[in-house]
């Protein structure tokens, strides 16, 4: 029987659903963040230099706010350098904001997707997150590493004995041995090793790809599908052979990795009881992210404290003075001072304050349609915080390019690094426990055991590298 109490109901509901959309539709939209004028087509792209990007987006943000955007090639890129801004998208908001804006040809095309950074947020992506915390998520679980640590640095002080004048190589190096270590358990040759090798190969390659205007195929996703054979397809043999290395990179010495009884991620997570076969390929990629992500950027970083500590030598004798108290001549200093040792430790906070590795950090996309500060953000607008501003921010941090390791021993310091310079949110990096052992430990040593000063041609003052993470430009 019909019963008219249904059809009100139906048509209610339905004249609910039509004005909601209606109004949703139609409703004024906040307006776009204001921004710098660009040009058609091309936006402003044209209006940034390749180096030292950021330092326009400075400019740019004295202009106009903590929150600005600008076109590139019609998709918006929203700017951000107030740190509560970025800490409502990418910490509140999480969900909204897991995912990487797409590089087709470093991630389709050469499968960089395979590595964690650039993965999608997705299963995979989860999974490497749980293997990466398990094993460096907390300051217990690095400690299982301290013993590599410990060995790594005195090696690397015993080179820098040897030959003083190569410190930077040294250095990476250093970096290079430990990350093959901690990934696999493998203990790299001196000269040319092959895994170093391959794994030196990949980080080069990646620097290519993230060249701006690099690849056209980055702009017009759509030449991907033109075959390799095609006239001026060459992107497509270069993304082959990438590919093939990078590939490499996340089998072989994974299968070495796996037959060792030592100690390392690797052989870790393979002995974990909860370990199953279908786990494999999430803790080989993840294992070849460990290099990738680790390896140059832990140098980058001790690189530019000696360079601080060059450049500061009253700091560098204070800190030494409190080895000495503390450590005395008779040893070598070891995890277990670290909480006796607070000049050290705030040279090491001051360190990564002001050379803020990655200016520009923890980018993301809008995945749907939002609102910030009273300002639209475009489903598919990279959200790009401004690190780099954080970090120097004059209002927050006196003297911001200066070293002051002192500004850290108040009752009230201004923000720790690691609330900025590891990231943000849900991708925040997960090796920061691991990064800050390894300056700490190596660091204090060299603090311990040599004086630093400049030669002819050393640098007079600190800057950062042109690039963000150190891309091989020598510093001194
Ligand atoms: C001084 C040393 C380091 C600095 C300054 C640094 C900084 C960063 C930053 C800024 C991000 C981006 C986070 C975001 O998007 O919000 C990141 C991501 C990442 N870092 Fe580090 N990192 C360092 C060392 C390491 C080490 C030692 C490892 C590995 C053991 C590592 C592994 C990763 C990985 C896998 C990601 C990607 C996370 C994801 O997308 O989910 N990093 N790092």
């Amino acid at each position: 029987m019909f019963d008219p109490r249904l059809l009100e109901t139906v048509l209610l509901t339905t004249c609910a659903w039509v004005v909601w959309f209606a109004y949703r539709s139609f409703r004024p939209r906040p307006p776009l963040p204001p921004g710098p004028k660009g040009w058609p087509i091309i936006g402003n792209i044209s209006q940034l230099p390749t180096l030292f990007t950021w330092l326009t987006w400075v400019d740019w943000s004295r202009q106009y706010g903590d929150i600005f955007h600008i076109n590139l090639f019609g998709t918006p890129m929203i700017v951000i350098s107030s740190p509560a801004l970025v800490s409502e998208l990418l910490d509140k908001r999480h969900n909204d904001y897991e995912n990487r804006p797409k590089l087709t040809m470093a991630s389709d095309l050469v499968g960089w997707n395979r590595i964690t950074p650039l993965m999608p947020a997705n299963k995979l992506w989860r999974e490497h997150r749980r293997n990466m915390s398990q094993l460096f998520g907390t300051k217990a679980a690095v400690g299982k590493f301290y013993e590599i640590e410990v060995l790594q640095a005195r090696k690397l002080m015993r080179r820098i004995l040897e030959d003083p004048t190569e410190v930077k190589n040294h250095i990476q190096s250093w970096a290079g041995t430990m990350s093959m270590k901690i990934a696999y358990g493998y203990d790299v040759k001196g000269g040319q090793d092959p895994y170093l090798g391959i794994a030196h190969k990949v980080v080069s390659q990646f620097l290519h790809l993230n060249q701006p205007g690099a690849f056209m195929v980055d702009s017009l996703p759509w030449l991907q599908y033109i075959p390799a054979w095609f006239p001026g397809a060459a992107f497509q043999r270069t993304a082959k052979s990438y590919r093939d290395t990078l590939s490499n990179l996340i089998d072989t010495p994974f299968k070495m990795g796996s037959g060792t009884a030592k100690q390392s991620y690797t052989s870790d997570l393979l002995s974990a009881d909860d370990y199953t076969q279908d786990r494999e390929y999430a803790l080989k990629t993840s294992a070849a992210t460990i290099f990738v992500g680790g390896a140059d950027t832990t140098a980058g970083q001790l690189h530019a404290l000696l360079l601080m500590f060059m450049l500061y030598p009253e700091i560098r004798k204070k800190a030494q003075a409190e080895i000495d108290q503390v450590v005395g001549p008779e040893r070598l200093p070891h995890f277990s001072d670290r909480d006796k040792l607070p000049y050290v430790e705030a040279c090491l906070t001051e360190g990564f304050r002001l050379h803020t590795l990655s200016p520009t950090g923890g980018v993301r996309v809008a995945t749907k349609d939002d609102v910030l500060g009273g300002y639209f953000i475009p489903k598919g607008a990279i959200i790009q915080p401004l690190t780099w501003l954080i970090a120097h921010d004059p209002e927050v941090f006196k003297d911001p390019l200066e070293f002051v390791p002192e500004r850290y021993l108040v009752d009230d310091p201004p923000p720790h690094p690691r609330e900025f310079t590891f990231g943000y949110g849900r991708r925040v990096c997960p090796g920061m426990i691991l990064a800050d052992a390894s300056m700490w430990i190596s660091a204090t040593m060299f603090l311990a055991l040599f004086d630093i000063s400049p030669t002819k041609g050393s640098p007079t003052s600190f800057d950062q590298f042109p690039g963000g993470v150190l891309d091989g430009e020598p510093v001194w």
